[in-house]
């Protein structure tokens, strides 16, 4: 497996804090990538480290086979990362912002062009490339400041909380975009989101982490799949108390509740689903839909952080 980033028991202490704890993280290259965590959770001291931009108290990290701590600059011109600011002058126009950058990085006027174009174009932003960005809406400001990350092609890029502040459409649609761009050019993506259906959504795989710890890693499904029971949703008419009671002495069955318009079940096992129905149905019940269901990511996150509470 190759691997963008690999960190060992990586550790930051900002005096008596410790914001990173013995952090251990494999990114495979090519894959969307998720930092999750409440705040203070050590999100950007995280990126922070692994671009360079601070020594660690202790531990290893290898960011495109690189140390970033000896070889900061290298690892920086390689990665693409979007933080706090937004790195765009606001007096220019979204065209020249972008130039500016791709001069930095030394890009010949051809390829400037082509691929100011490709990103503009890309994003829906070229009709209005001569607009000076102070004119512009966040959202708008949001991919021109995602397109700039993306200019020189990095192939690894730090995002924190890319869509935050966002429009429904306008966050979607730039979600389409990074999905398009890792399948397209292979590009690894590290983000810290606490969006947890756009967590479920982009990432290949997420971290969850809570006082500079990792409290759990995997892909979404694995998550909720871990945090816990199954459960079938029921909806239709005559779902009365006697039902709830039969139901409750199955085995399989760990619990059952009213939930606004349906019944909720609680499985300890995948029950047989047709059995319960069958009993609710001999109950008098009128079923118009059954759905099975796990926990949600946010669900399977809330109880990650209450698991682990030891304050
Ligand atoms: N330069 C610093 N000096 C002292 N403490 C710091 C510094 N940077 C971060 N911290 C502390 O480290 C902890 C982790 O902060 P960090 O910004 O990494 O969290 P985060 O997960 O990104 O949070 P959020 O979701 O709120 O952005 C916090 O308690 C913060 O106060």
């Amino acid at each position: 497996m190759n691997y963008a980033i690999q960190t060992h028991q990586l550790t930051r202490d900002f005096g008596s804090l410790r914001a990173v704890d013995r952090l251990t993280l494999e990114v495979p290259a090519g894959q969307i990538f998720g930092l999750l965590g409440p705040n203070g959770a050590g999100k950007t001291t995280t990126i922070r480290l692994l671009l360079g931009l601070l020594p660690p108290t202790s531990g290893q990290v290898r960011v495109l086979g690189m140390d970033p701590l000896q070889q900061g600059e290298a690892v920086r011109s390689r990665c693409g990362a979007l933080l706090e600011h937004s790195g765009l002058y606001e007096r220019l126009s979204a065209e020249d912002n972008l130039d500016l950058y791709a001069r930095i990085w030394r890009m010949d006027a051809a390829s400037r062009k082509k691929r100011i174009r490709e990103l503009l174009e890309g994003l829906g932003l070229w009709e209005r490339r001569k607009e000076t960005v102070a004119e512009w809406s966040r959202g708008m400001k949001q991919k021109l400041a995602i397109a700039r990350v993306l200019l020189h092609r990095p192939p690894l890029i730090f995002l924190d909380e890319p869509t935050a502040g966002l429009d429904v459409p306008t966050a979607a649609a730039l979600r389409e975009d990074l999905l398009r761009m890792t399948a397209q050019e292979g590009t690894t993506i590290f983000l810290t989101t606490h969006n947890l259906s756009e967590a479920e959504k982009l990432c290949a795989q997420v971290a969850v982490i809570r006082d500079g710890q990792l409290l759990a890693v995997g892909s979404p499904v694995e998550l909720r799949t871990r945090a816990g029971q199954p459960r079938l949703q029921v909806f239709g008419r005559g779902l009365n108390e006697r039902a709830l009671t039969v139901l409750q002495s199955q085995p399989g069955v760990g619990g059952v509740k009213f939930l606004n318009d349906h019944l909720e079940i609680a499985l300890k096992e995948p029950a047989e689903t047709a059995a319960l129905v069958k009993l609710l149905v001999e109950q008098g019940a009128e079923i118009e839909e059954v759905r099975k269901s796990t926990a949600s990511l946010e669900e399977a996150f809330l109880s990650l952080l209450e698991e682990n509470h030891v304050h």
